[in-house]
């Protein structure tokens, strides 16, 4: 293991107790009460016979009965009190990690989330390992501690030199035991990555389901899906065996230790050095300490399970994540003025290749900007950095005069709707999708937004109306109903400026009019900035602006623009700006 992994390790197992000290408190007490459960079972024997001597003696039984009936009730007592608290406590950090995560997760970068299903799996299966780690592992080692600290005590009063044979036998064989811990944190990992991976291939294909069976490709991704199972199939039968080679080493130490003290005692006893009976007890004390050193191996390998687990949700907290911004304020302003936005000499790449080159540009307040242009040539990209889902690699992105770098983030994006050219709807009903951007907004502003995208003949026929459910990815709406929603949703909000990535075919001609009208009245109120896939949009629109390969090629209206601009004149008479 090299400093470097043994460093991480250690930080790790850190990160593991930071999970428990919460629960200190709960987890101490928890397993006084489970020792006072075991303590009573113990004595239970010695009432019971303590109530036949009576008997027996025709003496009165009264007292030894109450007491046996008070050592039964007790023991009960305590065990299940015991046992509650702890599943109780394992519950608790169970939870406090799932919250840790899924409140990081909402709020990773957008470019940070590549395997939804990995990390559905970390919070869902990686944080149920921790639960054991953290509790009953700790505490059945504090006790099993305890049972062999008070074991060694009593051997070493016995003969310490028997003590000192059986000691460095069992240091030995237990050393070797702690050296495949590393291995079952390995293999542990090895599982929950595999795990991961099932959860990834199966998000992959849940999402295309449509896709996958209209291919036919149904075997193809079964016997993906099954790689990954076989996979985590091998990494749990090898953590299965290096769990048993754990297990197997502490048998072996107990049971050699047991010989060499045997052979060590017998000629001590044989020279008249130790009494028999000293080593009888010896013995019966060496042989007590199996149980101790089992649980405390058990406990160790569940404490590897916890690392393994600590250190895939580690990486969840390491991974980028926006910053959290203070709760934007309830309160909006009645009015609110469409809002400027200006691109001075941005460049920006996802990866090393910029995308965006050199870009300035200026948008005033109110009207209809469009950009045009072929596909991939950035247009969808200006859009993720007006959100900032993204920063540029330079230059500067203002909204009303302030560096979009400056606003608080939910502020930001407060002042903005976006209909992404998907439209997507989560499943919910459809208030619940159409207040998704304004959730206080009132019944009329709901009903004057349906109006305005032409849903509300819609939304009047459904039996249950606004609270129909819409389904997986809204798979019970047509293509434009869900274009319609995600634009309602957009204007719910009363954006200061709305961006629009234009449907390039999911409206038809009657809505696609009065889409046109409902956009003409929201650009009196909001800035439009739409990504123009017809002849219409581009015809109607108070600027446009051409992209060409990343960079700003032509700015103008239609008409200048078709006299001028070559690029544009080919984009106006073919496919990509349809008439
Ligand atoms: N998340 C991403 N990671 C890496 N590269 C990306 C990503 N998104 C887009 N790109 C690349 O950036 C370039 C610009 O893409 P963008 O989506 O902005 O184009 P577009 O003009 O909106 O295209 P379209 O009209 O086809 O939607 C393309 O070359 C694309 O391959």
């Amino acid at each position: 293991m090299s400093a470097k992994e043994a460093r991480m390790r250690g930080e790790v197992r850190r990160l593991l107790l930071e999970h428990v000290r919460p629960h200190r408190r709960a987890l101490a007490v928890g397993g006084v009460l489970g020792f006072a459960g075991t303590a009573t079972g113990l004595a239970q024997p010695l009432a019971a016979k303590w109530v036949m001597d009576s008997v027996g003696a025709r003496g009165p039984v009264w007292g030894p009965v109450v007491v046996l009936a008070g050592l039964v009730v007790l023991g009960a007592v305590a065990a299940g009190a015991g046992t509650y608290l702890l599943e109780r406590t394992a519950a608790g950090v169970v939870r406090a990690a799932r919250g840790q995560l899924v409140t990081r997760i909402v709020r990773l970068r957008v470019d940070a989330l590549d395997r939804p299903g990995d990390l559905i799996s970390r919070v869902t299966s990686d944080t149920t390992l921790l639960s054991s780690a953290a509790t009953q592992a700790v505490v059945n080692s504090a006790n099993a501690l305890v049972m062999l600290i008070g074991g060694i005590v009593m051997m070493a009063v016995l003969d310490p030199i028997l003590l000192g044979i059986s000691g460095a036998v069992l240091v030995l064989a237990l050393g070797a035991a702690s050296l495949v811990m590393t291995r079952i944190s390995r293999a542990q990992e090895g599982v929950q990555r595999a795990v991961g991976d099932i959860g990834a291939a199966l998000e992959r294909v849940l999402g295309a389901f449509r896709t996958v069976k209209a291919s036919v490709a149904e075997d193809r991704e079964t016997s993906k899906l099954r790689a990954a199972v076989d996979e985590a199939w091998r990494f749990e039968t090898s953590t299965a065996k290096w769990n048993s080679v754990a297990r197997g080493s502490a048998g072996i130490a107990v049971q050699l230790a047991f010989l060499v003290v045997l052979g060590t005692g017998g000629a001590r006893v044989a020279a008249g050095d130790l009494g028999v009976s000293s080593l009888v007890a010896f013995l019966l004390y060496l042989f007590n300490l199996s149980q101790p050193i089992s649980t405390l191996v058990q406990s160790a390998t569940e404490f590897q399970s916890g690392v393994a687990a600590v250190r895939r949700m580690r990486e969840v907290q390491q991974m980028p994540a926006e910053a959290v911004a203070a709760a934007a304020s309830t309160v909006e302003p009645a009015s609110r003025p469409p809002a400027g936005a200006s691109f001075r000499n941005v460049s920006f790449g996802y990866r090393a290749d910029p995308v965006i080159h050199d870009v300035s540009f200026e948008i005033p307040p109110g009207g209809v900007t469009a950009f045009v242009g072929e596909s991939g040539a950035g247009k969808t990209t200006l859009f993720s950095l007006l959100e900032r889902f993204y920063e540029p690699t330079s230059g500067t992105i203002s909204i009303d005069g302030r560096d979009v770098a400056d606003w608080p983030l939910t502020e930001l994006r407060g002042q903005i709707g976006y209909v992404e050219q998907d439209a997507p709807v989560l499943a919910g009903s459809l208030r619940d999708n159409i207040c998704y951007s304004a959730p206080g907004a009132t019944e009329e502003e709901l009903w004057q937004a349906l109006a305005k995208t032409r849903l509300t003949d819609f939304v009047t026929g459904l039996p249950a109306g606004l609270d129909t459910e819409v389904g997986h990815r809204g798979t019970t709406l047509s293509g434009g109903q869900r274009q319609r929603i995600a634009i309602a949703r957009a204007l719910l909000r009363r954006p200061r400026i709305l961006l629009m990535d234009e449907a390039t075919s999911q409206l038809d001609a009657a809505n696609e009019l009065a889409l046109r009208e409902t956009v003409t009245e929201v650009a009196r109120t909001a800035t439009v900035i739409m990504i123009a896939h017809r002849l219409s949009t581009v015809m109607d629109a108070d600027r446009i602006i051409v992209l060409e390969r990343g960079r700003v090629r032509a700015q103008g209206r239609h008409a200048q623009l078709l006299r001028g601009d070559s690029l544009y004149r080919e984009l106006a008479g073919a496919q990509l700006l349809a008439g």
